[in-house]
């Protein structure tokens, strides 16, 4: 019998780390660790990079196999602008994805070329999360700090540098950045912005290695260190995901997307046009409010998450932090159409539908820009929002699509796993995670598409004019 072969896949999320030792083989799960993030709360989304190297450490000596696994990968949280210096310390915290103080910056840079030119250069419109608008940001507010930085890296790029000492990222990653091409870097909006192309890393191509883990490092010296990428492109390989099939991930982020071969191009900004980890496009929908906004209406209301009651006119925006899509980051939460007989479990389910109803306009958006085939096909429910019986019951209402539930857990990390199983079998990750069966679980039936509270939110939306969109920025 062969020798048993154990990888690790690291998922650096904005509220966690969480690793998984598997099988290369089997799929199977062998270990697990967690080790939460901290995020700062009021204006800005801020995370020490240091604290995201602690928590991958103590995630993955929790998995119990980190002294045996032969490859690793790390899938890591989209856009997040991680700023080094000269020993590659960070100059400050990382600026998260969720940090909205960059939406003037975004503006100023679709004014100067419109958003057609900028989706045909970088494939999508720059909004406050992308990096670009980041790095702008701090070049404005902060220019000490954008003067004393050497180097700039994603969240993943920072941690596969850590445990390699090399400079890579790879083409999903990098195409969240909204300075790639994919001729590479664009020379042009990285002077437009004052960044030198020798800050930041080479990108890698599909299937190639960043390195091998260093010595006196957690984890099995010379162990095969793969690209990693964004969190997204991590779960779509994770889940083996095939051209055109839709997946739905609710998380701290909510995220819609689906794989195509042809590059997404949409100028409304809706959809990002980004890479995926292979040679292929992951055109994607965000929202920032998801699981935490319901959780903390939910906390508001004395009601556990689970406790929704149908019925009633009420609407919840809940853009708690601003929000992404639709694109109104000055925007704050907002109730409306309570009476009398309005119950606290039906203004948390108003809560929920307000969540699921931009990711689920924006996905007709995903599969309509697509030219894929199967678009009809179930839509794969993950991240931790997946487990709840009313995040799943307020999909199945609001998209009127069958659902499947995939069992595994983790995607992120399953994704990042297989990126590294790849490396030694030397099949494409994808493959790996079909051959691990990753996306099976429970297929639930359609439901009829509730329209009418989809009608009802979206004539919220058309009529809350200033209520979230103040003229002057913030409304609070
Ligand atoms: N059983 C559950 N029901 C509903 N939501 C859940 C459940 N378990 C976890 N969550 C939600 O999942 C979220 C974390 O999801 P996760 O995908 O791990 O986030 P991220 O990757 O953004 O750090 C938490 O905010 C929590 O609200
Ligand atoms: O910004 C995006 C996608 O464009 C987010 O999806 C981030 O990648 C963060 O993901 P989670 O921590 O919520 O998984």
């Amino acid at each position: 019998m062969a020798a048993q072969r154990i990888v690790i896949g690291i998922d650096s999320s904005t509220q966690s780390t969480k690793a998984l030792a598997v099988d290369a083989e089997s799929g199977a799960v062998l270990g697990t660790g967690r080790a939460a993030h901290e995020v700062t709360t009021g204006e800005g989304r801020e995370s020490d990079p240091a604290q995201w190297w602690r928590a991958l450490t103590e995630a993955v000596a929790a998995t119990g196999h980190a002294e045996r696994a032969e490859a690793v990968a790390v899938g890591g949280q989209q856009h997040g602008l991680v700023t080094l210096d000269a020993r590659g310390t960070p100059v400050r915290p990382a600026l998260l994805w969720n940090d909205v103080r960059s939406a003037p910056q975004a503006a100023a840079l679709r004014e100067r070329w419109g958003a057609a030119e900028w989706v045909r250069r970088v494939g999508s419109v720059p909004g406050a999360a992308l990096t670009v608008a980041k790095w702008a940001w701090l070049r404005e507010n902060e220019p000490h700090r954008a003067e004393a930085t050497t180097a700039v890296r994603l969240p993943h790029d920072y941690l596969t540098e850590r445990l390699t000492g090399t400079a890579a990222t790879d083409r999903g990653d990098v195409s969240g950045t909204g300075w790639w091409t994919p001729e590479g870097y664009d020379r042009e909006i990285l002077d437009l912005v004052g960044l030198d192309e020798a800050m930041l890393p080479t990108v890698l191509g599909p299937g190639r290695a960043a390195g091998t883990v260093r010595s006196g490092l957690p984890l099995r010296e010379g162990a095969l260190v793969a690209a990693g990428t964004g969190d997204n492109m991590a779960a779509a390989l994770g889940l083996g995901l095939r051209p055109g099939q839709p997946a739905l991930s609710l998380g701290t982020s909510g995220t819609v997307y689906a794989v195509t071969r042809g590059r997404p191009q949409d100028p409304s900004g809706t959809v990002s046009g980004f890479a995926d980890a292979l040679g292929n496009w992951l055109p994607l929908a965000c929202t920032l409010n998801c699981t935490l906004a319901v959780d903390r209406i939910a906390a508001l209301l004395g009601r556990d998450r689970e406790e929704v009651e149908p019925g009633g006119g009420a609407v919840v925006l809940p853009y708690l932090d601003g929000e992404r899509t639709p694109d109104l980051p000055y925007s704050a939460g907002l109730f409306t159409g309570l009476r009398h007989d309005t119950t606290a479990g039906q203004l948390l389910q108003a809560a929920y539908d307000g969540a699921a109803y931009s990711l689920l306009a924006a996905l007709d958006d995903v599969l309509a820009g697509s030219g894929e085939e199967g678009a009809e096909l179930p839509l794969l429910l993950i991240g931790g929002g997946a487990r709840g019986t009313a995040w799943q019951h307020t999909v199945r209402r609001l998209s009127g699509r069958a659902v499947r539930i995939p069992e595994a857990q983790e995607l992120v990390a399953l994704g990042a796993a297989a990126q590294a199983a790849a490396l030694l079998t030397d099949e494409q990750p994808d493959e790996v995670a079909r051959r691990w069966r990753t996306a099976e679980g429970p297929l639930h039936a359609p439901l009829p598409r509730d329209t009418e509270t989809l009608e009802r939110i979206a004539g919220t939306l058309e009529r809350a004019g200033a209520l979230v969109d103040p003229p002057g920025g913030r409304a609070t």
